[in-house]
């Protein structure tokens, strides 16, 4: 069941128009960043009951992907991350097909095998988990 609400675009303009992109085309447009393969994560906001919509790196594992609030190794989680801890029913869309899932944070050895997954496809990831103590979360969204 898609998620219902009012759109509220990221005020970070790169993302917004990378989703806009995405959307617009159906998923053949604006599915990359740096070369490497972008999803777009649907959230609920927690606070305001929006629809939130997040360009992230694409991270899969047969038919399993994970996201991963790292923001760049900022101190503080991205905002989205409030978001599914509080909606776990999430829509992720990969190229052309969206489909729902259910977002868990994983921890321990679990998020060590995704961790070593996130790294593989952005190896950027391992760089900003130096650039903060805060523990980067990792999400695992298994098909709703
Ligand atoms: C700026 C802020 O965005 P954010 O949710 O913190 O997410 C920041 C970034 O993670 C987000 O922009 C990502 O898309 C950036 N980003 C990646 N971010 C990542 O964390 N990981 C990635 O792998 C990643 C890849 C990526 C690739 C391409 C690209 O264009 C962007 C990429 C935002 O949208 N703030 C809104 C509020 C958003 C919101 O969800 N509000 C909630 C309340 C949230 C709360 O305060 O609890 C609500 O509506 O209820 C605002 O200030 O008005």
């Amino acid at each position: 069941m898609p998620l219902t609400g009012e759109y509220e675009p990221s005020p970070f303009d790169w993302a917004s128009q990378q989703v806009e992109k995405y959307e617009s085309s159906g998923g053949t447009e604006g599915t990359e960043h740096e070369g490497k393969p972008v999803i777009v994560l649907t959230t609920k906001g927690n606070k305001s009951g929006k629809i939130r919509k997040s360009p992230l790196m694409r991270v899969e594992h047969d038919g399993t992907y994970a996201v991963v609030a790292s923001l760049g190794g900022a101190p503080k989680h991205p905002v989205w991350y409030h978001n599914v801890v509080a909606n776990p029913l999430v829509e992720l869309q990969d190229g052309p097909v969206r489909k729902d899932y259910t977002a868990r944070e994983v921890t321990g050895d679990e998020k060590a095998v995704w961790w070593e997954r996130a790294v593989e496809v952005w190896p950027a990831y391992a760089e900003y988990q130096t650039k903060t103590d805060r523990q980067i979360p990792v999400f695992v969204l298994e098909p709703a």
